[in-house]
């Protein structure tokens, strides 16, 4: 692969996003500059910091943007003021919701591993979680967090759950394709004993297996899916579900990992991609550097795997191995001697660039020196 020369924008967003999204370019500049590719980052507003400049959580230009870019970083959107306030007439997560469908994001893509120098921080059994690795394929424009939604005259609220066969079709082809290039096994987690929706996920994964014979397809409903990820997390090569099922079963499964701050995550489709990590904002987090930044530093490599930057990619992966090798961890994986944010960040940066002597790094964020990169 040549030089490439790419335009990247960056959503910010609330809470702790912008300090993660800080570290996340911090990588992608260090990439910039060890392998000579010209990374531009344009800055836009989405989330409530959109609403307060604006009133709107996705304004028409950083819509555009996105539309124009190669790709889209993002931190995370949200803040109490909405959350805490059920009379908002906006809100930051509407979008968040809606450029996920402007953009024809159907598929959103969650690596989780355990990761070996992590295990001992895990409060689930280290014999069951080594060497678990799986990857969860969500729908993310579907079902009940886009159906209809409202409040009836007697004072009762509904939700609506759709779901086409073009829907579940397009984002099943992809997770049987990564099924195929993995261990060969895929698992359908729905709710097919209860909910119609289901039942069709169901049907149409049945028909599209017969294209795919070397994909072992199991089902699990989600319930139960649960339970297995936390009990027997090796057992998954391939998770394919819907939105809802997916947003909740992912966040859990980032106790396999050791935080919900190391999961990153690939949003695909129709149009341009979106990189972010599954965390939210963290508002409880903001300002204090404590948010671990590996989450959307590791969804910045994907963002370069899908330049097809795939050495790239593998440095910022590296980098942020040693950095847990090393011990360089934010406090709620490593309560005694704890990194901030942006030493994280910059010693992870650090690896990128080959700056090997990382411990001399480390040993200059012990005395205190400001980080260089
Ligand atoms: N994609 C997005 O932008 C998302 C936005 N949200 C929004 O975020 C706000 C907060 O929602 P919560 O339910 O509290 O979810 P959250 O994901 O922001 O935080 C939940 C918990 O996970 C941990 N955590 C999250 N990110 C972390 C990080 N980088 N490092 C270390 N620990 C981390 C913390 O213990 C935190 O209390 C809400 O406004 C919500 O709507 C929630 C999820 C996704
Ligand atoms: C607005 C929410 C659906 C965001 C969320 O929790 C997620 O995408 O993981
Ligand atoms: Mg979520």
């Amino acid at each position: 692969m040549g030089i490439l020369s790419k335009r990247i924008v960056v959503l910010p967003g609330d809470g702790i996003g912008p300090e993660v999204c800080q570290e996340a370019v911090r990588a992608l500049k260090a990439v910039a500059d060890k392998f000579g590719h010209e990374f531009v980052f344009d800055y836009q507003l989405m989330g409530a910091c959109a609403i307060d400049a604006t009133g709107d959580p996705l304004p028409a230009a950083t819509l555009e943007a996105c539309r124009a870019a190669d790709a889209v970083l993002l931190g995370a959107i949200g803040d109490p003021k909405y959350d805490n306030n059920p009379s908002a007439q906006v809100r930051p997560e509407q979008g968040l919701l809606r450029l996920r469908k402007s953009l024809g994001l159907y598929a959103n893509i969650r690596p989780v591993t355990a990761y070996d120098r992590l295990l001992e921080h895990s409060p689930l059994k280290k014999d069951r979680i080594q060497g678990a690795d799986m990857l969860i394929f969500r729908e993310l424009t579907g079902g009940i967090y886009f159906g209809e939604k409202g409040r009836n005259a007697d004072g009762s609220a509904y939700d609506n759950c759709t779901y086409s066969r073009f829907e579940i079709e397009r984002i099943a082809h992809r997770a049987f394709r990564a099924a195929e290039t993995r261990r060969g096994k895929l698992t359908l987690v729905d709710k097919a004993n209860v909910l119609e929706t289901s039942r069709l996920w169901r049907e149409v994964v049945q028909d599209l297996a017969l294209q795919y014979p070397k994909v072992l397809v199991d089902y699990l409903f989600v319930d139960n899916a649960a339970m297995q990820i936390i009990l027997n997390p090796r057992q998954f090569d391939v998770i394919l579900t819907e939105n809802m099922f997916g947003d909740i079963i992912s966040d859990e499964a980032s106790v396999i990992a050791g935080s919900l701050g190391l999961l990153p995550s690939a949003s695909v489709g129709d149009e341009v991609a979106l990189f972010e990590p599954i965390h939210g904002s963290y508002p409880q987090a903001k300002g204090k550097g404590i948010a671990n930044p590996i989450a959307t530093i590791l969804s910045a490599a994907m963002l370069l795997e899908h330049f097809g930057l795939q050495e790239e990619a593998n440095s910022v992966k590296k980098a942020v191995d040693n950095a847990l090798e090393q011990g360089v961890l934010t406090p709620e994986l490593n309560a005694k001697s704890p990194y901030t944010t942006e030493q994280v960040g910059s010693f992870v940066a650090y690896g990128i660039l080959d700056i090997l002597d990382c411990q001399l790094h480390k040993n200059n964020i012990a005395l205190g020196l400001s980080t260089i990169i």
